[in-house]
């Protein structure tokens, strides 16, 4: 496999407690990669080191072979890893167009001052802005909401403009946490497919912290398991539904239901 993505022993610790014992795992350039597990299994913590707002205690992150981990989390995301998050709170009293233009501005070319003074730089850039937000509303389906504010979309569009927020910073990977939650089962469709087509069409590698089974099992290529902080498997989705470490740790833990 031809790693995109390289996570080598990584662990976290709080204190005494071990959030991510010696994880290590690849991820290919183009995959949907899914990482699940009960609840405190530690998906977050890991999710939060490869996009490095939080550092790792001990191992590291590649990315194209470089060390991404214990950098500035803006550092990464300029160089393609983009982790999106389950509330877009600071957006929400802008507009869907206005959110995206505004997320663009991790890969904008011209400097505060050159803002400033209306620099010819600047200008372009903020027209270059607006196209490209038009352009992702359009591919993301979501042109005819454009002019609503954030604050009064529902669950399904508010979780696509999460994606869009993602998309604005033009990712070579997407880190999604839990895309699927509080969604009902049509709004669950949309947003695997709206996934998909953004893997598919835009060429961008996708990887998703979800309990949403039966999403996870259709719209991931692999699925790495997390069970108290350790990688107990990692495989494509059939592998895992009938992996007796895995079954095992959802049987015994608080979620009723695997749903697999
Ligand atoms: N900032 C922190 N300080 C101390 N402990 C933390 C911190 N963040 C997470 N933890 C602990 O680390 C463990 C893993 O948490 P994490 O949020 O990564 O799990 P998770 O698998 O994402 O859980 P969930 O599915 O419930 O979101 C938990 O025991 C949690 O309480």
């Amino acid at each position: 496999m031809n790693a995109l993505v390289e996570i080598r022993n990584v662990t976290k610790k709080y204190g005494g407690l071990v959030a991510n014992n010696d994880i290590t795992f690849d991820v290919a350039e183009n995959e949907i990669l899914s990482v699940i597990g009960p609840n405190g299994a530690g998906k977050s913590t890991l999710f939060k080191m490869i996009s490095s707002f939080t550092p790792t205690s001990s191992g590291e992150v590649r990315y194209r072979g470089e060390r991404i981990s214990n950098l500035k989390p803006h550092v990464v995301a300029r160089k393609g890893v983009v982790r999106t998050f389950q509330e877009t709170t600071i957006f929400k009293s802008m507009t869907v167009r206005e959110s995206v233009i505004v997320a663009q501005h991790l890969r904008a070319k011209a400097t505060l001052a050159g803002y400033f003074w209306g620099s010819k730089a600047a200008h372009e850039d903020v027209a270059a802005f607006g196209r490209y937000a038009d352009e992702l509303l359009e591919f993301l389906g979501m042109s005819e909401i454009s002019s609503e504010l954030a604050h009064n979309l529902p669950q399904g569009n508010l979780r696509a403009l999460g994606i869009a927020i993602g998309l604005a910073t033009d990712p070579k990977v997407l880190l999604l946490d839990e895309p699927f939650a509080g969604m009902n089962h049509d709004e669950t469709m949309n947003m695997v497919n709206l996934v998909r087509s953004v893997r598919d069409e835009r060429g961008v590698t996708v990887m998703l912290v979800e309990h949403d089974m039966p999403a996870v099992m259709s719209i991931s290529d692999r699925i790495v398991v997390l069970n108290f902080g350790e990688k107990i498997a990692e495989g494509t989705p059939s592998e895992i539904q009938n992996n007796e470490k895995v079954i095992e740790a959802y049987l015994g833990s608080a979620d009723d239901e695997i749903g697999m």
